[in-house]
């Protein structure tokens, strides 16, 4: 069931030294909800991290607020907001030796006593946070020697540990492959949904936030807070706020983020999406528009072109540059 996790009103967002005040974010309102995954995506600079900041109570808001399951949250000491709230930042120094299992019980730290001595429970919540993260093959590995996508989910399984009821994570799929980052955020969403998390991504990564969140917050210079489901914004064009200028724009057809061009209208018949390609190609390669049809078959993979036939774009390419010498 959906609930509230974090809630902020009204609030004025920035940094002060002295009596100079520099504020980054106005009139912002969001709703964080348990069950989902958020992603917050917005252009560098724009704020995220202070959005970030603030609920973390690393920053005072200049006016507003922000609650935690209802209690604002400059109220919680820090060991109460450990237990609410895990977070998972870009890059941690960590040291190599330690084992998967020892970073994993770190997150016990706001239930253990100093000595970090961890309880039957404890060792359960470590044990399943784990098994969550599908890396339970790996707890006796040393930091050191496992792969960064493999370091990410122990990340990830440390902040699960803590047991909180939010996680927050900063670009968790920065430096990783597409196949990582793609596993990463199916196993965040994963999370949310089967231990009612709520869970809030930064990310600058579009096309798998796309695949992946349940909710979209997107920030952009001057503008308020737009939040909805990534589909409803991908429908309104809202998603567009993202891109700043005309120079790009998001194409819900691909569903990614493509150069906006006045492409020369070329006379191509055949399959759409090979023609989509070869557009593309086209337009790397600055082809002006040709005088004779371009037909494209497929299957073998063919472009017919004046009587000739080639077998790919850069053979094709290799004859209209013979032609012009
Ligand atoms: N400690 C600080 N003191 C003063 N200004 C700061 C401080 N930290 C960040 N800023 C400023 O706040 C603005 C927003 O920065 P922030 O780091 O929140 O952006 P961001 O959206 O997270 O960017 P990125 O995508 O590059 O991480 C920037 O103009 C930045 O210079």
């Amino acid at each position: 069931m959906k609930r509230e996790a974090i809630s902020g009103k009204n609030l004025s967002l920035g940094y002060q030294k002295g009596n100079d005040k520099k504020t980054i974010l106005e009139g912002l309102n969001f709703s964080l909800q348990s069950g989902e995954l958020t992603c917050l995506l917005g252009p560098n600079g724009v704020g995220k991290s202070t959005l970030v900041k603030a609920i973390l109570g690393e920053i005072k808001p200049f006016k507003g607020e922000i609650t935690i399951g209802g209690k604002t949250n400059s109220d919680f000491s820090n060991a109460e907001l450990a237990k609410e709230l895990a977070v998972v930042l870009t890059e941690p120094i960590l040291p190599g030796n330690m084992t998967v299992s020892q970073l994993v019980a770190l997150g016990r730290i706001p239930y253990t006593n100093w000595t970090g001595k961890l309880n039957q429970l404890d060792r359960e919540k470590v044990n399943q946070a784990l098994a969550a993260t599908k890396i339970t093959y790996l707890k006796d590995e040393r930091l050191s020697e496992i792969s960064d996508g493999q370091r990410q989910k122990a990340m990830i399984a440390r902040a699960l540990a803590q047991d909180g009821k939010v996680m927050i994570l900063d670009e968790p799929t920065a430096h990783l492959d597409l196949v990582n980052r793609y596993e990463i955020m199916h196993l965040l969403r994963e999370i949310c949904v089967n231990e009612e998390k709520a869970i809030l991504v930064v990310t600058h990564d579009l096309e798998i936030a796309l695949e992946t969140a349940d909710q979209f917050w997107l920030l952009n210079c001057g503008t308020p807070l737009i939040a909805g489901l990534p589909e409803d914004l991908v429908i309104s064009g809202q998603i567009n706020e993202l891109l700043p200028g005309k120079e790009f724009h998001f194409d819900p057809e691909k569903g990614k983020i493509q150069k906006t061009s006045d492409l020369p209208a070329w006379n191509i018949s055949g399959d759409k999406n090979l023609t989509y390609w070869i557009q593309k190609a086209f337009s790397k390669k600055n082809i002006g528009l040709l005088d004779n049809l371009i037909e494209v078959k497929n299957e073998p993979f063919q472009i017919l072109f004046e009587g000739k036939t080639f077998l790919s774009l850069e053979e094709f390419f290799k004859f209209l540059g013979s032609r012009k010498s």
